[in-house]
C-alpha cells in the first residue's frame, strides 16, 4: 500500500479557480492537512470556455493551452507547499484531474479530454504525478465519469443509513450510497453552470452570491417545463454530461421559444431547474435519510432551501458538518484516486460508469529521486 501525503488538484467545469489539497492518505483514512484555491487567469478561462463550447480551434491552440494549464497546475501545487511549509520530497504523489475541455461519453469512439500537461506538473514540482484518470474506464466501455462516487463511498457510506452525496459544481452529480446495494452515481444535469452564465450576461458578476438575485425573481413555469423536457433528464444511468451540452447556446434555444421573460425571472427559473432535476433523481432512487451536499452550490442558501422544501423528511446538509469541506471534496477525491493507482487498486466503479470491469486509472509521470538533478 502506498500510504503517504498526497496532493489533489482539481479544476472543474465552473472555472472559478484551481482547488489544491494536501492530505495524509492510507487504506483507512484521508486526513486533510491544507488547502488552497489558485486563481484562474481570465485569458486562460476565456480560451477554455471557447474550446469547451465547440468554437473552432487549432491544434496549436490546444497544445499551447495544454502547456499553459500544466504550468498553472504546477504553480498552484508549489504555492500550496510554500503556504503549508511542506517540502516537495515529503509528498508521495499528486493526483491531477486536468481541465476538461470535451467530454463525449457515448459511442464506440467515446473520449474525454482533460488538458494540463502532467509532464510539466511533474517537472515543476519534482513530484510523481498521476493524471488522465477518465480514459481507461472509457476504454472498458464506461462513461469515464463521474469518478467521485467511489471516494464518497469510501468516506461517507454508512452501514444502515441511506445516504446520498450531491456535488453541485458547474454540473451536478449524485452518488447513491444505499446499504446493501452497489453504489450508483451519475450527473443530474446543470448545477451552477447556467446560473453563472446568466448572471454574467446580465450583471457582469461571476456568480449570484448567496442566490440574492434569483431570490428576487419568480419561477416561470412554462420555461421550467420546456427545459425539463430535455431528453438528458430522463436518460437512465450511466450518464454524464458537460459544458459541451448544457451551455449558453442550450439556454438561448430554450428562451427563443418563450420570449419576453424578465432576466430575473429566468434566473429564478434556472435555480428551480437545477433543484428539480436533482430532487427528481433523489426521489426516483427511493429517497434517503440524509443528502450530503458539497461543491460551490452548497454555499447557495436558495438552492439548499429549495432542495429541503422539495425533499420533506430528508435531512439536507453540507458535507462540512460531516468533517469534509465541501469546497475540497473533488480535489481530495483525486488525491485519493492517485493513492489507489499507486497502490495497485482500482479507482472506477462499473456500477456507476458502466465499464465492463474495475480497472486501475490514470497515467503515472514519475520523477527521479532527490539529488539526481
Ligand atoms: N456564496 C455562494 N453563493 C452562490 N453560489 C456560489 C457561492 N460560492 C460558490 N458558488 C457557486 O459555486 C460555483 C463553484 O462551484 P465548484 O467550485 O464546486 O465548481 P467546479 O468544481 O468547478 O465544478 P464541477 O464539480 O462541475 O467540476 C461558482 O461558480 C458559483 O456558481
Ligand atoms: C468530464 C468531467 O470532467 N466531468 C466532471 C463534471 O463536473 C461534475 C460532473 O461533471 C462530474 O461528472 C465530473 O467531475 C467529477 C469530479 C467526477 O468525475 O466525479
Amino acid at each position: 500500500m502506498k500510504s503517504g501525503r498526497y496532493i489533489g488538484v482539481m479544476s472543474g467545469t465552473s472555472l472559478d479557480g484551481i482547488d489544491v489539497v494536501l492530505a495524509a492518505i492510507d487504506e483507512r483514512m484521508v486526513a486533510q492537512q491544507a488547502s488552497y484555491s489558485h486563481p484562474m487567469p481570465i485569458p486562460i478561462k476565456e480560451d477554455i470556455l471557447a474550446m469547451c463550447q465547440g468554437q473552432q480551434t487549432t491544434l496549436s491552440a490546444v497544445g499551447r493551452l495544454d502547456a499553459q494549464l500544466g504550468t498553472l497546475f504546477g504553480e498552484a501545487v508549489m504555492t500550496l507547499l510554500k503556504q503549508a511549509d511542506v517540502p516537495a520530497h515529503a509528498i508521495t504523489a499528486i493526483g491531477c484531474h486536468g481541465q476538461t475541455v470535451w467530454h463525449e461519453p457515448e459511442g464506440e469512439m467515446r473520449f474525454s479530454m482533460q488538458l494540463g500537461d502532467n509532464n510539466r506538473v511533474a517537472a515543476l514540482t519534482n513530484i510523481t504525478t498521476v493524471g488522465d484518470f477518465r480514459r481507461r474506464d472509457m476504454a472498458y466501455g464506461g462513461q469515464g465519469a463521474p469518478l467521485v462516487p467511489a471516494f464518497h463511498q469510501a468516506l461517507l457510506a454508512h452501514p444502515t443509513e441511506r445516504r446520498m452525496v450531491l456535488n453541485i459544481g458547474g454540473i451536478a452529480n449524485l452518488s447513491l450510497l444505499l446499504p446493501g446495494i452497489a453504489v450508483r452515481g451519475f450527473d443530474t444535469g446543470p448545477g451552477n453552470m447556467l446560473l453563472d452564465t446568466w448572471v454574467w450576461r446580465h450583471r457582469a458578476q461571476p456568480y449570484d452570491k448567496g442566490g440574492q438575485w434569483a431570490m428576487e425573481g419568480r419561477v416561470c413555469l412554462p420555461l421550467l417545463q420546456r427545459m425539463l423536457a430535455d431528453p438528458y433528464f430522463v436518460l437512465p444511468a450511466p450518464k454524464s454530461t458537460g459544458r459541451e451540452y448544457f451551455n449558453a447556446r442550450w439556454l438561448d434555444q430554450q428562451l427563443a421559444t418563450l420570449p419576453g421573460i424578465s432576466p430575473v425571472d429566468v434566473m429564478a427559473t434556472l435555480v428551480e431547474l437545477t433543484v428539480t432535476t436533482i430532487c427528481e433523481q433523489v426521489l426516483l432512487a427511493g429517497g434517503c435519510e440524509r443528502l450530503l451536499v458539497c461543491g460551490g452550490g452548497a454555499r447557495n442558501p436558495l438552492l439548499m432551501a429549495r432542495m429541503s422544501a422539495l425533499l420533506p423528511g430528508i435531512e439536507v446538509a453540507s458535507t462540512d458538518s460531516f468533517g469534509v469541506s465541501g469546497d475540497d471534496m473533488e480535489a481530495l477525491a483525486f488525491a485519493w484516486l492517485a493513492f489507489r493507482t499507486l497502490s495497485g487498486q482500482p479507482g472506477n466503479l462499473p456500477s456507476v460508469t458502466g465499464a465492463r470491469c474495475e480497472t486501475l486509472l490514470g497515467g503515472i509521470y514519475p520523477v527521479l529521486p532527490l539529488g539526481h538533478r
